[in-house]
């Protein structure tokens, strides 16, 4: 198991936004984080990644606390938002910056990146364009790739196909199930995009206020259940 959430909660205000009693996560497993607006997705992401702190209960990843440990932090990648990006750097330098983090070497990053050209479409790379320039989808090609460029065991993204055209959508669902069947990395994804969650996703678990209303294996039939829960 790579992740055992309990008892965890977390409150703004007098509004619980989070509040789980019991989670497991099991290596290799692709997960769908859906719910309406509000339903506390980010804020259950930003909790696993130690951005912000549960008011109660825990998250261990491997064992460790996340609140209380950095273990996780050699396993884990994620992209949530355009926050994670340097936006005074070019992508170049930033994907070199996280190579380095991660002791890659300039030649290393460029070689990976390489693979990336068709996600990349033409646009990402040789322009000498800041981040903050780029387009809020090619931006976020850039926190996708640069997190998967850590080779993570686990990789969290809060709505990647949002912004991003259809054509790069399709490839982003490939990757993400190439990387599933090879690496067996195990993946978090929030989404509103009921279809691209369901074809990608071997578990969904849906969240209304906060709580687990559903949590349950993908089959032929998921995306409808789906679909009729949300169009009440
Ligand atoms: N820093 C904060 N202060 C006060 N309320 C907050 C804060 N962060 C989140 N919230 C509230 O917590 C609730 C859950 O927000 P969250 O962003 O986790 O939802 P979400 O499921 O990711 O929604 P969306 O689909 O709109 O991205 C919302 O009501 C939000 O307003």
């Amino acid at each position: 198991m790579i992740l055992e959430i309990s008892n965890l909660k977390k409150t703004y205000g007098s509004r619980t936004v989070v509040n789980i009693n019991e989670l497991q996560i099991n290596e290799g497993e692709t997960i769908g984080l859906v719910g309406n607006n509000g339903a506390g997705k980010t804020t259950l992401f930003r909790m696993l990644l130690d951005l912000i702190r549960p008011d109660e209960g825990q998250i261990i990843s491997k064992g460790e606390n996340v609140a209380a440990s950095d273990q996780w932090k050699n396993y884990t990648a994620s992209y949530l938002d355009e926050g994670f990006l340097i936006d005074y750097l070019t992508s170049e330098e930033y994907f070199f910056f996280i190579g380095s983090l991660h002791n890659l070497s300039e030649a290393h990053v460029l070689d990976y990146l390489k693979s990336y050209e068709e996600f990349f479409n033409g646009e990402i790379l040789g322009k000498g364009k800041y981040i903050r320039d780029f387009s809020k989808g090619n931006q976020n090609k850039i926190g996708i790739a640069a997190a998967l460029m850590q080779n993570p065991e686990l990789l969290v993204l809060d709505e990647p196909f949002a912004n991003l055209d259809p054509t790069t959508q399709i490839r982003l669902k490939s990757l993400i199930k190439l990387l599933k069947t090879g690496d067996k990395m195990t993946t978090l994804i929030s989404s509103h995009d009921l279809n691209h969650v369901t074809d990608v996703c071997d578990r969904i678990i849906l969240l209304e206020k906060g709580l687990i209303i559903k949590d349950f294996q993908t089959n032929e039939n998921t995306l409808k259940e789906l679909e009729a829960y949300f169009s009440v």
